[in-house]
C-alpha cells in the first residue's frame, strides 16, 4: 500500500486568473475542489513579483484549508525574500524552502548545502518555522551527500527536485539511471531521519514509476501537469454546457 499524499499546486490557475479582473478562475475554488477529490494538501509558490499567486491567495487559502482539517498547506518559496512572512502570518502545515532568485522563471535547483555559509543562513528560519510550528521541507538535488547537512540544518523533510527525472523519463536507459539517483538520494534522506517529498514536473506518465522505484516518499506536490490535466479532462463537459446555454435561447424563458 502506497502511502504517499497528492499537495496540488494551484499556481497556474492563478496565473490564469491575473490575466483579468474579474476573479476568475477562483483558485480558493479550485482549491476546494481539488480536496473535495480527495487531494491530501494544497501548495502554492508566491513569488516576489506575484506572477501568480498573490498575498491575498494565500490568506484565503489558509482560512480554508482552516475548514480542512488533516488537509496540509504547504507553502513553498524563497525563506530570504517573502517566504518567511507568510509563514509567520499563516503557520502553514509546512514551509518548503526553494533557493530561487526573485525573478527566477521557475525553479530549477536545490540548495547547496554543502557550503557552510548557504547552511548558516537556513539555520535559524528553520529553527523559527519549527519554533512556530511549522514543519520545514529543504528543496533539493538527488545528491545523497547532501542529506546528512538537510538533517544537521535542523529540516524535517527534503523535497527532491524532479524535473531531470521527468525529462528522462521517455529514454528507458537515462530513466532507469535517474530512478536508481533518486532512490539512493531518497534512502540517505531516510538514513538521516529526514521525511522525502518530491516534485516538479511530476505527471500521470511518470508519477507511478518514480513512486515504485523510489523509498518512502510522503508526498507529492504537482501543479503544472495536474492544471493542465484538469482544463484538457474537463474540456467535454464544459463545451456541453455551453452548447446547452445557446440551445436555451431557442425556448422561451
Ligand atoms: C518548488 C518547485 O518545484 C516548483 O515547482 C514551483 O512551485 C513551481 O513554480 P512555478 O509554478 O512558478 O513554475
Ligand atoms: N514543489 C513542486 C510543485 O509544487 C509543483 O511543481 P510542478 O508540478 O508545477 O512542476
Amino acid at each position: 500500500m502506497n502511502h504517499t499524499q497528492l499537495s496540488v499546486n494551484v499556481n497556474k490557475v492563478a496565473l490564469v486568473r491575473n490575466t483579468r479582473h474579474l476573479g476568475i478562475p477562483s483558485v480558493t475554488r479550485a482549491a476546494e475542489l481539488c480536496l473535495q477529490a480527495g487531494a491530501h494538501g494544497i501548495t502554492v509558490h508566491p513569488r516576489p513579483d506575484e506572477r501568480h499567486i498573490r498575498a491575498p491567495d494565500v490568506r484565503e487559502l489558509a482560512a480554508l484549508m482552516q475548514r480542512w482539517p488533516g488537509r496540509e498547506y504547504n507553502i513553498e518559496g524563497n525563506p530570504t525574500q517573502n517566504l518567511m512572512d507568510f509563514i509567520r502570518e499563516v503557520r502553514p502545515a509546512q514551509a518548503t524552502f526553494v533557493p530561487d532568485s526573485e525573478d527566477q522563471f521557475t525553479s530549477d535547483h536545490g540548495w547547496t548545502l554543502g557550503d557552510a555559509a548557504v547552511r548558516g543562513r537556513l539555520r535559524p528560519l528553520v529553527d523559527e518555522c519549527r519554533r512556530l510550528g511549522v514543519r520545514v521541507s529543504l528543496f533539493m538535488d538527488p545528491d545523497p551527500a547532501l542529506m546528512v547537512w538537510a538533517a544537521e540544518v535542523g529540516a524535517d523533510r527534503v523535497e527532491l527536485y524532479t524535473e531531470p527525472y521527468a525529462a528522462a523519463w521517455g529514454q528507458p536507459a537515462a530513466r532507469q539511471q535517474q530512478l536508481i539517483a533518486y532512490a539512493g538520494a531518497a534512502q540517505a534522506a531516510l538514513t538521516n531521519g529526514l521525511g522525502v517529498n518530491a516534485g516538479h514536473d511530476l505527471n500521470r506518465d511518470n508519477l507511478t514509476d518514480f513512486l515504485r522505484a523510489v523509498p518512502g516518499v510522503a508526498e507529492v506536490s504537482i501543479g503544472h501537469a495536474l492544471i493542465a490535466d484538469a482544463l484538457e479532462l474537463g474540456y467535454a463537459a464544459t463545451v456541453r454546457d455551453y452548447l446547452r446555454c445557446i440551445n436555451e435561447a431557442d425556448r422561451q424563458p
